[in-house]
């Protein structure tokens, strides 16, 4: 597999505070990627690092380099690109109070497509890719919000394939999903797999072995151990890594 994203000591600092130190890590193409660690190890920071997110974040600072396909994301690409390449879908399901099919329209209306035809087409085909078209075909112009919790994130996902984007972040997406909606996000997200790249941050270490192909442990801020899942969930080589897998801290 091609590396989608290659990873060169990168360091980030919200004012003095060192959050990410010195992280090296390539993340293959069309894998699923899991960023494991106790609380405020970094996970959802180095998440955000990978479509400039913490850009909008006051006081950060940024060093070493993030290369997406071989281009330097914070050097050599404009933010609005590297998002619309790189979606994101957040823990809590956040859906625009605005029907179903604006939802998913609004991204591609912003892009400057205006015709029905082909945002009726981008609707029905980002709704199919999300698993989700069969419950809500018949209600596209109800309101969003009217949506079980499981079915909102489904749209979320459905509303950042509508960009056609390459890589898809997950910031744990399933955590505030009871378990059935949560099994059906797994489902998808293997499912997507065949045609994205996706990297998931995740407090629950079965899903993660469930689902991802590689799996990156986090402690403080750094990145303790990288490998494929099996391996690091199996025979982990860092003493730290296997406490915190066997639930000796953390
Ligand atoms: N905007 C910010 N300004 C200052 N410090 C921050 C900011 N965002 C995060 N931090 C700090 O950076 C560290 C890493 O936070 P981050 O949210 O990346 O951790 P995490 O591993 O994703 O945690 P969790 O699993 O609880 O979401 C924490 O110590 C956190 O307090």
């Amino acid at each position: 597999m091609n590396n989608k994203f290659t990873v060169n000591d990168l360091n980030l600092y919200y004012g003095d505070f060192h959050a990410l130190k010195n992280i090296n890590l390539d993340i293959k193409e069309k894998e699923i990627t899991a960023f494991i660690g106790p609380s405020g190890c970094g996970k959802s920071t180095f998440l955000k690092t990978l479509n400039r997110m913490n850009d909008l974040v006051e006081s950060t600072k940024i060093t070493g380099d993030i290369c997406l396909d071989g281009m330097d994301i914070y050097k050599n690409m404009d933010a609005i690109e590297l998002r619309r390449r790189v979606g994101m879908v957040f823990q809590q399901p956040n859906p625009f109070p605005k029907s179903i099919y604006d939802n998913i329209a609004y991204g591609p209306r912003i892009f400057g497509i205006k015709k029905k035809s082909e945002l009726d087409e981008i609707v029905e085909r980002s709704l199919r890719q999300a698993a989700i078209w069969d419950e809500v075909k018949d209600r596209l112009h109800k309101s969003a919000l009217g949506m079980s919790g499981g079915q909102q994130q489904r749209l979320c996902i459905a509303r950042a394939l509508a960009m056609q984007p390459e890589v898809l972040l997950m910031d744990e997406p399933t955590s505030a999903l009871d378990p059935i909606s949560t099994s059906k996000i797994e489902e998808l997200t293997l499912e997507l797999k065949k045609d994205y790249t996706i990297v998931i941050v995740t407090h629950n270490m079965q899903q993660a072995m469930r689902i991802s192909d590689k799996t990156a442990f986090f402690l403080l801020g750094d990145l303790i151990e990288y490998s494929d899942t099996e391996t690091l969930f199996s025979t982990p080589k860092e003493k730290k890594t296997e406490d915190y897998i066997t639930g000796r801290f953390g």
